[in-house]
């Protein structure tokens, strides 16, 4: 599990080590300088780094870094002074190595552009954890030179103009290829903003991880995560302990979802999917996934109970939304059931998965559990918002943080980067496995199937959904070939075998390795 911390944890951590005497920046500088000497190993000979360096501490790392990489390296490094001041010790440090640098305000346009031509690699140390995501209007030149430069770029601790704790960035702000990050990964890199501009996050060890909180702010599960997290069937199985999950999902205006679905659910591993729906989307359902165990819905038993009290006992999760009109009385009955305000057996579940149409059922009165997930996209999120009187302009984070704390459900915003906010107030998460090629109809009904098989074997809510998200992810990304080519939403739930098989293999390859 990768865990990030904001700006004032790392700010806490380095304190006592400071204090100490220890010379982390020294230590930072030095874990630079192999990077960026890592990434040069294919330039051609002499290459040259020129470093950006601002006036705090980032900015001596920088300087730091390209006196190491004179000395150490004998490798040409030079540096653009950002600021009107500079970091003195580390340009001192730079001068005495043989390096030469560059007050910005002393470059006109040709000469930083000759000073771009014979870079092989760009330094970022403008801004680190101080920084605030907005370019002071005498940067926008160099950021811009830089950008039309093609120069790969190496981030010190995270790009500039990112804020460290929340991820916000400045639309200037230059893209790394990698971020050599400095005693913790920083929550701004993981989430939306900073996570588009970081590239591969580095992480170099300071000491810092006794120093820091227990409870990290940003969470994000691993492969490793994965292989602990799933749950696989062993000797005792039965199809019954796999888990058992209900779908109240299709109708005659989209029955296609609920084979979109139903397939999510079958193909993550459920002991047993059922379908609750009319008996024309049955049909279909029955048609691709004959496994399935169809409870049809008469118009006359519609608003009735669908499913009889044993059979609800002997059901584990229930995932109610995809395909389904807002005033569907399976939607009704479905978060009613959630919301504990049905009179079922105490067996029934009171795990599940509000999606699409279900979404508009809550209220702010509905009160839900963690093990309840809520599952909208940017849109959906907003109209549940301002139904629960909650601005719904706020950063995707907050937002997520916010309808779970006003519904005490865990809720999994949909996105590029999918986040997840516990219902407990636990830490947020945050996967970044997709591909944009999973923007197309359909492949969110997918990834509700899947989370609903996971709630049905057991698994916590928030862990459901953050594997739930990666599942997803990584499935649509071997459907696409990484992206290359387009998918439709069948072509995911047909890819999950496969993608958990892979995850799972190269996770016990690597438990042999170290054997
Ligand atoms: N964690 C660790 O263990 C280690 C951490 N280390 C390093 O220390 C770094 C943190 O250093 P830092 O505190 O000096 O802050 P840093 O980001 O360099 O500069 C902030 C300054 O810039 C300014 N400023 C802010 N926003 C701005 C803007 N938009 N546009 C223009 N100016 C802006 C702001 O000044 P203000 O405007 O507020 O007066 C502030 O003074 C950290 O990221 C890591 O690289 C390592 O050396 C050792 C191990
Ligand atoms: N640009 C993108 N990059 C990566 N994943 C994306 C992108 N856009 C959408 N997705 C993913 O595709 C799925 C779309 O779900 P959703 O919007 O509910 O579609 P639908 O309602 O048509 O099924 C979500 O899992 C979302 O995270
Ligand atoms: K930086």
């Amino acid at each position: 599990m990768l865990r990030a911390h904001g700006a004032e944890a790392v700010r806490e951590a380095e304190r006592p080590l400071l204090e100490a005497g220890e010379p982390l920046m020294l230590r930072a500088a030095a874990a630079l300088a192999e990077r960026a000497v890592h990434h040069l190993r294919s330039a051609p000979f002499a290459p040259q780094v020129l470093v950006l360096a601002g006036a705090g501490s980032n900015g001596g790392d920088g300087l730091h870094a390209a006196a190491i990489l004179r000395r150490e390296h004998s490798l040409a490094a030079d540096a653009i002074t950002a600021a009107p001041r500079r970091h003195e010790e580390g340009a001192a440090a730079l001068e005495a190595a043989g390096g030469t640098l560059h007050p910005l305000a002393s470059l006109d346009e040709e000469r930083l552009a000759h000073l771009l031509c014979g870079a092989d690699l760009v330094i970022d140390s403008i801004l680190g954890i101080g920084g605030r995501p907005e370019v002071p209007a005498e940067l926008l030149p160099l950021l811009e030179a830089v950008r039309d430069s093609g120069v790969p770029v190496l981030a010190a601790d995270l790009p500039s103009f990112v804020d460290a704790t929340t991820g916000q960035a400045a639309p200037e702000a230059l893209p790394a290829r990698e971020t050599v990050t400095f005693g913790a990964v920083k929550a701004g890199l993981l989430l939306p903003g900073g996570a588009e501009l970081a590239g591969t996050v580095h992480l170099v060890d300071l000491g810092l991880e006794e120093h820091l909180p227990a409870r990290a702010a940003v969470e994000r599960l691993e492969d490793a995560d994965v292989r602990a997290l799933l749950p696989r069937p062993g000797r005792d199985s039965t199809k019954y302990r796999r888990g058992v999950v209900a779908l109240a999902v299709g109708s005659e205006q989209y029955p296609g979802a609920a084979v979109l679905a139903v397939s999510g659910a079958a193909r993550t591993g459920a002991g047993m999917v059922r379908c609750l729906a009319p008996q024309a989307v049955l049909d279909l359902v029955l048609r691709a996934r004959p496994e399935t165990v169809g409870h049809p819905v008469g118009p006359g038993r519609a608003g009735g109970r669908v499913l009889d009290d044993e059979t609800l006992a002997r059901t584990h999760a229930v995932v109610i939304g995809p395909g389904l009109p807002g005033d569907d009385p399976r939607v009704r009955r479905g978060v009613a059931l959630l919301a504990g305000q049905m009179d079922v057996p105490a067996e029934a579940p009171r795990r599940g998965v509000l999606d699409a149409g279900a979404l508009g059922a809550i209220d702010p009165g509905t009160r839900l559990c963690p093990d309840v997930v809520l599952t909208p996209h940017r849109g959906e999120a907003e109209r549940l918002a301002r139904r629960l009187d909650i601005d719904p302009d706020l950063p995707a984070p907050e937002l997520a943080r916010a309808l779970a704390a006003a519904t005490g459900a865990t809720v999994l915003l949909k996105g590029a980067i999918t986040l997840v906010a516990p219902g407990d107030g636990g830490p947020l998460r945050s996967q970044d496995d997709a591909t944009p090629q999973l923007a197309t109809a359909g492949t969110g009904d997918v990834l509700a199937g899947v989370l609903g098989a996971l709630l049905a074997a057991g698994l916590p809510g928030p862990d459901a959904a953050a594997l739930a998200a990666l599942l997803h992810g990584r499935a649509g990304r071997l459907a696409s070939r990484d992206g290359l080519h387009p998918l439709v939403a069948l072509d995911v739930a047909d890819s999950l075998p496969e993608a958990i098989g892979t995850i799972l293999a190269d996770a016990q390859d690597l438990n042999r390795g170290a054997r």
